[in-house]
């Protein structure tokens, strides 16, 4: 029984619109000692919280909360396509220990998902089908969205099943920090998009998927040129938020609404929350040591990207 945490911001925009050399080593010399970590520690298993962007989950039915039994990734942005490894058994018995433990998780025996998943399995483990994989979606960008305290709650009913694990376990929390891509919302969508967004968009055509990625590469390009194009980016709050996670105070978050969220740090920055419940899992196995904080404001790919490493206290 043991765990190690890695969380990492993605970005559909790597290798599009890309940030300086000295920006990109950077970048990439935090994601190599991430994996270099990873590959130390060997995971027999992966919990891994992620966030979906109108690609697997709809307004149809809109979980907070869904654990995958089952999954397929769609390979949106250039991210691998194809069947994660999950192990069926492992991920119902994780669903129901979340549920006996009074946190109302969906499941799902046919997950879609996107690069929100693919890109921090490929980055850190080397593909999506490399290590079984429990995969884990939070809401980050469907209002009504959940919040820092429901996500901190699921993040330790996880922790506490996987501590009854006989398995090293790593724990990954995708996405964010603070940043705003044009991503659509059903309050200001026009009747077709509005109707993407309810299911429809769940096998794109392929002209609409050539669009929307263009339109999130076309964006980006104006926010280098005008930060208030978009939601500006905030390293001041990302880097107190990597702080708060860091020192273990997790419920400090707790009093921060989801409006109050947005006007901080950008509409898309709740994906945070993967991050918390990475935490909350993390502190089921008791006080954590975190290393490795990294982080560079990048509006290329319209993000404050961010990673931090965590490990319990009592590990070597
Ligand atoms: O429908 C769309 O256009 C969605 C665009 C999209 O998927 C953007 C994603 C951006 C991130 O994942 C991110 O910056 O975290
Ligand atoms: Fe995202």
């Amino acid at each position: 029984m043991s765990a190690l945490l890695q969380c990492l911001s993605h970005t559909p925009l790597v290798g599009e619109v890309d940030p300086e050399q000295a920006v990109l080593s950077a970048v990439d010399g935090a994601i190599a000692a991430a994996r270099a970590r990873i590959e130390r520690f060997d995971p027999e298993l992966v919990i891994l919280f992620a966030p979906d962007h109108y690609n697997g989950f709809f307004y149809d039915v809109m979980p907070s909360f869904c654990i995958g039994t089952a999954a397929h990734a769609i390979g949106d942005f250039g991210t691998q396509a194809g069947d994660l490894d999950v192990p069926e058994a492992l991920a119902e018995a994780c669903a129901g220990s979340v549920l006996a433990s009074g946190v109302d998780v969906a499941v799902s025996y046919a997950m879609q998902v996107d690069h929100g998943f693919a890109q921090p399995l490929e980055y850190l483990l080397g593909g999506i089908d490399r290590k079984p994989v429990i995969p884990v979606f939070v809401n980050g960008v469907a209002r009504p969205l959940p919040s820092f305290q429901r996500a901190r709650l699921l993040g330790e009913a996880v922790g506490r099943f996987a501590r009854g694990l006989d398995q090293r376990v790593l724990l990954i929390g995708s996405g964010g920090l603070s940043h705003q891509p044009p991503v659509p919302e059903l309050a200001t969508a026009n009747a077709h998009m509005a109707d993407r967004l309810k299911g429809s968009g769940r096998h794109l055509p392929p002209d609409e998927r050539a669009a929307r990625t263009r339109r999130v590469i076309d964006a980006a390009r104006v926010f280098v040129e005008d930060p208030h194009s978009l939601h500006p980016l905030n390293p001041e709050w990302d880097r107190r938020f990597m702080a708060t996670l860091a020192e273990g105070r997790l419920q400090d978050l707790d009093a921060i609404g989801n409006d109050e969220l947005s006007a901080l740090a950008g509409k898309s920055t709740h994906e945070v929350k993967t991050w918390v419940a990475a935490f909350a899992a993390l502190s089921a196995f008791g006080p954590y040591r975190a290393c490795d904080g990294f982080y560079r404001p990048i509006p290329e790919w319209i993000c404050g990207f961010g990673s931090l490493a965590a490990e319990p206290a009592t590990a070597a």
